[in-house]
């Protein structure tokens, strides 16, 4: 039994917690608001963020940044958190513990990957990503699922793989940080537009399109970063893909369908009350595509709908109508 530490007590912190007590660990759930944490000690739930999942006495909610003293620390705070979380517990870090990002989003403003960030504040500390097709609402429930960990030293991801791999939730490791953090990341503001097309009035052919030229432009910007092509299609592509834009669960979803029904944004994110990081995801990634010179028109038409107040059907009229093009033509995985 090791002792670990989850910083980020939302939905996916708790999740990851559960799931490291089925691995057979003692974990420290921290947050910073004592009235979450104190809620959660006194229900044994966490009735906020992941209703219905018991929380056994081997989870200790807590907001004592010391606890973060542990053999790993998984971070799952909101993309737009971890800068500053990371310099909050790094007076409390084991000296070379292992962070592993679990959020998925990209940072405003730098458009730098998370685990970078992490590089940046944090260095000497060996660092890995954990992204897949995995709802916090399925993993709490014990759901089989399987994701991908992510680290430049095969011997770092091999370590999270052994630290939180059951036999419900099967870990596959990869070298490939960009792909894996890019698929995480982008595979959201897909996810955000799918539930736009709901929202409007939904149509199976169009969704199909969607998700398939999604992924089309997620990994040429992925891939121009410095990703691999098959990352993409991998669980933390395709597969985060798939689930992303089609589960109840999805906040990007649910998030994109009262959109394309025409609410406007503010309204919607505080109906979701959770994080949707396909809205800053969308900023992000329409900056980079102009930086690498990516043709992403998806979430081009994604950014004039969410900050230039463009609507969904002449969005999606944009789209049909751009020039003729080839299949393949620009796909990553032609252009190695
Ligand atoms: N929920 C999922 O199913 C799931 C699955 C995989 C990955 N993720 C990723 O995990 C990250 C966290 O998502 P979530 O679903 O747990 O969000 P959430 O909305 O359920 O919870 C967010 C948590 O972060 C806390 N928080 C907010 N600002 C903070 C700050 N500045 N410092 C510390 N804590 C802060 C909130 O109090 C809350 O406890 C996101 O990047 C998300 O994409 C979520
Ligand atoms: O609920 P979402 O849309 O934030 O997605 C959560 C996870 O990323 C699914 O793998």
């Amino acid at each position: 039994m090791k002792k670990i530490a989850v910083f980020g007590s939302g939905s996916w912190g708790t999740a990851i917690s559960l799931l490291l007590v089925r691995a057979g660990h003692k974990v420290s759930l921290i947050g910073i608001f004592s009235d979450e944490i104190e809620l959660m000690k006194r229900k044994k739930e966490n009735i906020q963020y992941l209703p219905g999942c018991f929380l056994p006495d081997e989870i200790t909610p807590t907001t004592d940044l010391k606890e973060i003293d542990a053999e790993a620390v998984f971070v799952s705070v909101p993309s737009h958190a971890v800068r500053e979380s990371a310099r909050l517990i790094k007076p409390y870090l084991r000296p070379g513990c292992i962070m592993i990002n679990t959020a998925k989003g990209l940072e405003e403003n730098t458009g730098l990957r998370l685990s970078q960030v992490l590089e940046e504040e944090l260095p000497g500390h060996p660092i890995a990503v954990l992204s897949g097709p995995s709802h916090a609402e399925e993993v709490g429930r014990d759901v089989v699922t399987a994701v991908a960990v992510a680290a430049k030293d095969i011997k770092v991801a091999e370590a999270v793989q052994d630290l939180i791999m059951t036999s419900k939730f099967r870990v596959y490791t990869n070298l490939d940080m960009i792909g894996v953090e890019m698929g995480g990341s982008l595979k959201n503001i897909v996810a955000l537009c799918t539930g736009i097309l709901d929202g409007m009035n939904p149509k199976d052919n169009t969704k199909a399109a969607l998700m398939t030229r999604g992924l089309a432009e997620m990994t040429r910007l992925g891939v121009a970063m410095g990703g691999q092509p098959e990352t993409f299609y991998g669980l933390a592509g395709i597969g985060d893909l798939i689930v992303t834009c089609t589960s109840l669960h999805s906040r990007n979803l649910r998030a994109g369908r009262a959109l394309g029904a025409g609410k406007p944004l503010d309204e919607v994110l505080r109906e979701v009350g959770m994080v949707v990081e396909g809205v800053r995801a969308t900023k992000v990634a329409f900056e980079l595509s102009k930086k690498y010179g990516i043709s992403m028109p998806i979430t081009e038409q994604a950014y004039k709908v969410l900050f230039e107040g463009l609507s969904p059907s002449e969005a999606l009229e944009n789209l049909m109508m751009r020039g003729k093009k080839h299949e393949t033509e620009d796909m990553g995985i032609l252009g190695r």
